[in-house]
């Protein structure tokens, strides 16, 4: 009876793999031209990726050497294709026929719900409705909470001890969230300063993204039994609820205000869209507050943080900024999105911290119609995952000389002429590129002034020995560590 079923088992399994090979033949036979690490079957190259999730994108590198900017890997039966050429990843982003998330988007789900971040099917209509919170109209709107909020940020830093190093991310992040609260979530500085849990949220981001890429980078996570013994699903659910509960507050917040006035179409936010537009469920509308609302403060404060960190380390770029920020927009008073665009300097070392940590270490698509690159001779098969992996092309010797160094005139315009300019795609690109770039841009660059204005930025340690944290964005693992030092005549503004 035991040989029967064991029998019948393998029977039924043999037969099961042919009937997907079968179904999958146009796949296969596709794939088997592509250049790739060999693969066992049913597990595919699985087991290459078994191991520290932080070293995932040095082995996409390691293959890359051995195998091409074209190259496939199989994760049990989901095959993915790795393109690093620039010419291709524009063709590809900017395609219809792979406008859908990748199957690594699953894994936010359980936190932002399906949505503009995640995909799913109503990410067109989602992202349709909040777009115009992200133009330049309504950014130059929200200018003056940006330097409000980062004039306080720059008082804060002022006042540390000079003598004593700090992480900034810390109070960056307090600055990015007063503002996104303010701007897009739409609340009053009273009802920002009050939400439900906020404090705790802040902290909780970064480790929450940690358990998802974990869950990403190691298969036995996503089985539940172990995914629970080992304490994880407790994790999980403590961070649901976090977002759970925060979120229904501010959007809470926000139906009690409509009910006594519509802010100006010129001045929305998103939360205020998503609830006018009626077209979302309440549940739908939290997860798409916390989608936006995640997206916006931590990769603000992360950005502006590695500009004000790389500023400590490169004093002769600090001193350019200072100087060509005191021509343009002067010691004091609000500075308006039409003054940054005359920064080219601090413009460099904007892009350079873009090009350096970047937001999206990895993004994946679903090829969903037949396509064709490298002049029709490589076809990518429908139901393919493209990985396209920003963070190795933006350390792509090719592009960057010397790409682990910290270079701010690589975007210099004699050194960007020279350059593809595919290979340098921080915001992705295409229809599913990055909403928040007008709006992160000007915040970010708003902040960097006012603490300029306000301190003298010094390194504490060297850049040689910043470790990074490559996960869903790369990050520092130790923190944004500087020293501050008031600027001549700001002690007495702030006794
Ligand atoms: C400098 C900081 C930022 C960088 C480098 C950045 C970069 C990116 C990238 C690469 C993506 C594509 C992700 C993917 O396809 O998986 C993305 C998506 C997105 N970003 Fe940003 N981002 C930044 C800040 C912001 C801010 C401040 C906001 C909001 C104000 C924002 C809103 C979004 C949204 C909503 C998406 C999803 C778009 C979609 O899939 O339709 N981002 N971002």
């Amino acid at each position: 009876m035991l040989w029967l079923t064991i029998t019948l088992i393998i029977t039924a399994g043999f037969l099961g793999w042919q009937y997907w090979r079968w179904r999958h033949r146009r796949m296969l036979e596709l794939a088997a031209r592509l250049p790739g690490p060999p693969a066992l079957p049913i597990l595919g190259n699985a087991l290459s990726f078994m191991f520290n999730p932080g070293e995932f994108l040095n082995k996409v590198d390691v293959f890359m050497e051995k195998y091409g900017e074209v190259f496939r890997f199989w994760l049990g039966p989901e095959l993915n294709i790795v393109v690093k050429n620039p010419t291709d990843i524009r063709a590809l982003l900017s395609s219809n026929k792979v406008n859908q998330k990748g199957p690594l988007y699953e894994f936010l789900v359980p936190f932002i719900g399906y949505g503009i971040l995640s995909g799913g099917p109503i990410w067109r209509a989602h992202r349709k409705i909040v777009t115009p919170s992200y133009n330049k109209k309504c950014v130059d709107n929200f200018s003056p909470i940006f330097n409000r909020e980062a004039e306080q940020l720059a008082r804060v830093i002022c006042k540390k001890d000079p003598k004593r190093s700090f992480d900034i991310y810390k109070d960056v992040v307090r600055c990015t969230t007063q503002s996104v609260n303010q701007t897009l979530m739409g609340l009053s500085k009273e009802d920002s300063q009050n939400l439900y849990r906020m404090d705790e949220m802040l902290w909780a981001t970064q480790k929450m993204y940690g358990l998802i890429f974990e869950k990403m980078t190691k298969w036995w996570l996503h089985i539940p039994i172990i995914y629970w013994l080992l304490g994880k699903k407790k994790q999980q659910d403590y961070y649901v609820k976090l977002i759970d509960e925060l979120m229904a507050d501010i959007v809470r917040r926000r139906r009690k205000a409509l009910e006594v006035s519509v802010p100006g179409e010129e001045y929305m936010g998103i939360v205020d869209r998503y609830i006018l537009s009626g077209e979302l469920t309440e549940k739908e509308i939290q997860s798409e507050t916390m989608t936006l609302f995640t997206t916006s403060q931590e990769a603000a404060a992360k950005m502006a943080s590695g500009v004000i960190m790389f500023l400590a380390h490169l004093p002769d770029w600090q001193d350019k900024v200072y100087k060509e920020m005191m021509e343009v927009v002067g010691a004091d008073g609000p500075v308006t999105n039409e003054q940054l665009k005359q920064l080219e300097h601090l413009d460099m070392v904007y892009k350079e911290t873009l090009r350096y940590f970047s937001i999206a270490a990895l993004i994946q698509r679903t090829v969903v119609e037949e396509i064709t690159i490298q002049d029709g001779s490589i076809t990518l098969p429908v139901g393919t995952s493209l990985v396209i992996p920003i963070h190795n092309l933006h350390r792509d010797p090719r592009f960057w000389e010397d790409p682990h160094r910290v270079m701010p005139e690589r975007f210099l315009p004699e050194n960007v002429k020279k350059r593809d300019p595919n290979a340098f795609v921080p915001f992705s690109l295409g229809p599913m590129d990055c909403l928040g770039r007008v709006y992160a841009t000007a915040l970010i660059k708003t902040i960097v002034v006012w603490v300029l204005r306000y301190a003298r930025l010094e390194p504490a340690g060297t850049l040689d020995n910043i470790k990074l944290n490559v996960a869903i964005s790369v990050s520092c693992a130790d923190g944004y560590n500087i020293k501050a030092r008031p600027r001549n005549g700001r002690i007495n503004e702030l006794s």
